[in-house]
């Protein structure tokens, strides 16, 4: 059996912090994890460096779904996001090093492929409806068949998706919080004219998704889902905060507009009853936050049984190891939705040298035994940690509000 014979927690920051975990095993095959948290990256490196890897000296890396109950159940103080970023590190890694041993690519290990590939949405953005749709132009002469849009709020500073970079999104920006203001009336006005022009533009054939990043109420969300039926979105995201999963059912009586949710999920307990009572359309929850691949596709089956599709996250601040695990998941999982893909800077790619690929507005995880990713260790080193907070966000009275 491949005993697990240690563990090492990897920080980099090649333009911003990734913490990945690397389990080696007797037979020297070793496999990668994600565990990045973006704004509570130490916390994750430390939970494993003091907390995990101990507990896993000496174990059978094939036991995957043992390790996987021993962590969850052994903890006590289950769930949350650092518990199960750590957990699925693990889990991610533990799959890395079965599919090496294997000879076999994750997804072989998964069912096999359900698909020839995976559709991925870009991101464009823009300070000006003009300027968004422009980019979302270049996206689609790349092939994309989904694109979300997010453009600038005309009074506002800043709003969330909207980068000085079209291509690299990076929110983490400051040694501290930065402090961004909301206006919810100015931003109401402005989504229905973008998806207007957006259509106008690029036709009827490309998805278009947008994403409110949890700022509406749920009745505000229901006249915003209403607004924007004329021009089909593929989704709206995060339309409200769901630690209510009640919330949903508000915003269900007033829209058919599709609902993606989760990227800040991290376990089924979080999604179920929204899955359940066909609350929403898609469940975003990934493997580097919601306890990995083996979580996941707990998640998704129940998901599953109610038509609901998976939509996973894939923001830079998600590692290429999770991309990889994802396109993995991705390319096996029978409710395939749509992966997103915001694409890591040179820098990142070349600290983790993956098979995965994209080619016409979709993407496929390669062929390599295991994940298909790697860590260069030596440049990794190059790259020290370097503190960096999300913003929050205020209303203009000053009150705290979600970001
Ligand atoms: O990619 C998305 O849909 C996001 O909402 C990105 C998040 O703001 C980002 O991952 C937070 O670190
Ligand atoms: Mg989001």
């Amino acid at each position: 059996m491949p005993k697990i014979t240690g563990a090492k927690v990897i920080v980099t920051c090649p333009g911003r912090n990734f913490v990945t975990l690397k389990i080696e095993t007797e037979e020297g095959v070793y496999g990668l994890g994600d565990a990045t948290l973006n704004g509570r990256e130490l916390s994750v490196a430390s939970y494993l460096q003091d907390h995990v890897i101990p507990c896993l000296i000496g174990r059978d890396a094939h036991q995957i779904e043992d390790i996987w109950q021993y962590l969850y159940k052994g903890a006590y103080w289950r769930r949350g996001p650092v518990t199960m970023s750590a957990i699925a590190a693990v889990d991610t890694a533990l799959w890395d090093i079965k599919g090496k041993i294997a000879g076999l690519p994750v997804y072989q290990l998964l069912g096999g492929a359900s698909r020839e590939s995976v559709m991925v949405y870009g991101h464009a953005n823009g300070t000006t409806i003009e300027d968004t749709v422009r980019v979302a132009l270049e996206y689609q002469a790349q092939g994309y068949k989904a694109i979300r849009i997010q453009c600038g709020v005309p009074g506002m500073a800043s709003t969330y998706g909207v980068s000085k970079d079209k291509y690299f999104y990076e929110p983490a920006d400051a040694d501290l919080p930065t402090e961004n203001v909301w206006n919810t009336s100015k931003y109401l006005r402005i989504v229905p004219e973008l998806f207007k022009a957006a259509r106008e533009a690029l036709g009827w054939d490309v998805h278009l998704l947008h994403d409110i990043h949890h700022r509406l109420t749920p009745i505000e969300a229901g006249r915003l889902g209403k607004d924007l039926e004329q021009y089909r979105p593929f989704w709206l995201e995060d339309a409200t905060p769901a630690e209510n999963q009640d919330a949903f059912k508000l915003i269900r009586q007033h829209t058919t507009t599709p609902l993606a949710v989760g990227e800040i999920f991290n376990s089924i307990h979080d999604c179920r009853e929204l899955i359940q009572n066909q609350l929403i359309d898609y469940i975003r929850a990934t493997v580097v936050h919601a306890g990995g691949i083996s979580h996941l596709r707990k998640i998704a089956n129940l998901a599953d049984l109610y038509q609901v599709r998976t939509g996973c996250h894939g923001a830079t601040d998600l590692s290429p190891v999770c991309m990889a695990a994802a396109l993995h998941f991705d390319l096996s999982v029978p409710n395939f939705g749509v992966q997103e893909y915001m694409r890591h800077t040179p820098e990142t790619d070349a600290v983790f040298p993956h098979a995965y690929t994209f080619e016409n507005g979709a993407m496929h995880p390669g062929d390599k035994p295991g994940l298909g990713v790697d860590i260069d260790e030596e440049l990794a080193a190059k790259y020290e940690y370097n503190r960096a907070f999300l913003p929050v966000n205020r209303l203009e009275d000053g009150t705290m509000f979600n970001w």
